[in-house]
């Protein structure tokens, strides 16, 4: 399985993600620069966390108009698995891959911190590692995390079963404290906090880990059906 961890001007994350698949789940994985237009060749596309042109406009806005977003656009639609951590969650809300915007926290700070999450739906790609229910510790960084959507697109959320994490605390604002969402199909994913950086437990979790194992895991089983 090939994985593409995306670059635009401004990511910081895109290294420890790289490693995350390199080193914690050992699968093959390239950094693709954002002037790119194809993703031809990779399984699953991972848009990493940051500060895409400087957060400028909003959060995701600029990233959300280069040349390798239709081919992400592409893989969406092709029902490869594309996960978006914080800025990337950002980026794919900006595109319309995902419903909702990411405005800024309720008490208007940066939160860097270490949270408890509920993992809302073990049913996913990016999930099945996990138990329904369960709680798991994993770092947000965010100034724009505050998850918001209208009365009826968090009723069809709901419905479809597409909230995947919530915090357990009211950390940053986000409607029914959501902490991410899939789209519709459920191959694409949108989260603020960072599993890239809860891959052992002497960075304080290892929770993240295994939603890496999950998709890998996942597309393992359909390879080999
Ligand atoms: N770590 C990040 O991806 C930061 C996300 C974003 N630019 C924010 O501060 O909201």
């Amino acid at each position: 399985m090939k994985f593409a961890v995306i670059v635009f001007p401004g990511s910081n994350c895109d290294k420890v993600l790289y490693y995350a698949i390199k080193d914690g789940v050992k699968a093959d994985v390239e950094m693709v620069d954002f002037r790119n237009d194809s993703l031809a060749g990779f399984d699953a596309v991972l848009i990493p966390g940051g500060f895409s042109y400087g957060d400028y406009l909003r959060s995701g806005a600029i990233a959300g108009h280069a040349p390798i977003i239709p081919a992400i656009k592409e893989m969406a639609n092709a029902g490869k698995p594309v996960l978006g951590i914080c800025n990337g969650f950002q980026i794919l809300t900006e595109i319309g891959l995902l419903d909702g915007a990411l405005i800024r926290n309720k008490n208007n700070r940066f939160i860097c911190e270490t949270v408890p999450l509920k993992v809302e739906n073990d049913q996913t790609i990016f999930t099945s590692e996990y138990q329904q229910g369960e709680t798991i510790m994993i770092p947000v960084a965010h100034g724009e995390g505050n998850y918001y959507c209208d009365d009826k697109t968090l009723a069809r959320l709901k419905a479809n079963h597409q909230i995947v994490f919530t915090y357990e605390d009211d950390i940053n604002g986000s409607v029914d404290n959501i902490a991410g969402i899939t789209n519709e199909k459920k191959n694409v994913l949108g989260m603020m906090p960072h599993p890239e950086r809860a891959l052992e437990e002497l960075v304080g979790s290892a929770d993240g880990l295994r939603m890496f194992q999950s998709v890998l895991k996942n597309h393992m089983d359909r390879v080999n059906q």
